[in-house]
């Protein structure tokens, strides 16, 4: 495939920065709000954004089942912040019993480090990608824990939640904590655009 055409999930959250960073790579890229839109597209981002908003929306415009057939029919689907939880298969925030579209292999915690004053930026290794990445996390998930076939592509530095796991691929889903749609550092979304293109990504390293 040589020009792929990738959607940005647009009910809510930062489409336009997504939509952004994939037209700087050259991608055909599309807002997805309804099904007519997601059947166009051979990949998908899900925004950060607001998760519980994001699946009542989801449901109130009949894309909550069309994303979950895609999803589990294997389309490349990158999740960030909201997104994350969104493909996560199971959720812990203490109090919620929130529906996800499932997919990843995980246990994501919403708001993990801390509520709106813990938002932070750090540098981070990430899997396969030369030099570190700037990560601006605002209000986000961790993972908590992760299944078989899931590979950790980056965990927090330092700090008081260093070693917490913020970036993971399983098959074609790839998902982190932070938002790499802020700031113009490219290469996540290249990864992912490969990952679209190919059915591959660069090489990424397996453990748990
Ligand atoms: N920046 C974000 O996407 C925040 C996610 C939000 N805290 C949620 O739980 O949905």
């Amino acid at each position: 495939m040589t020009s792929p055409t990738i959607g940005v999930f647009a009910l809510q959250g930062d489409v336009r920065e997504h939509l952004r960073a994939l037209t700087t790579l050259g991608v055909d890229a599309i807002g997805v709000r309804r099904p007519e839109e997601l059947e166009r597209c051979h990949g998908l981002i899900i925004p950060g954004g607001e998760s519980t908003t994001m699946f009542k929306l989801a449901r109130a415009f009949d894309l909550f089942e069309p994303l979950q057939k895609r999803i589990a029919g294997g389309m490349p689907t990158f999740g960030t912040c909201a997104g994350m939880i969104m493909l996560a298969d199971r959720i812990v925030d203490g109090t919620s019993d929130q529906e996800t579209l499932g997919g990843l292999d995980i246990t994501v915690r919403r708001n993990a480090f801390g509520r709106q004053v813990d938002s932070f930026e750090g540098d981070l290794a990430f899997e396969g990608l030369d030099g570190p990445v700037h990560a601006v996390f605002i209000r986000a998930p961790w993972v908590e824990q992760v299944g078989a076939e899931v590979e950790v592509l980056a965990r927090v530095a330092s700090g008081p939640a260093a070693g917490r796991i913020v970036a993971v691929r399983q098959g074609s889903l790839m998902a982190t904590s932070f938002h790499p749609e802020v700031g113009s550092d490219t290469r996540i979304h290249q990864a992912f655009v490969d990952l679209v293109s190919t059915g591959d990504t660069v090489v990424v390293g397996k453990e748990r």
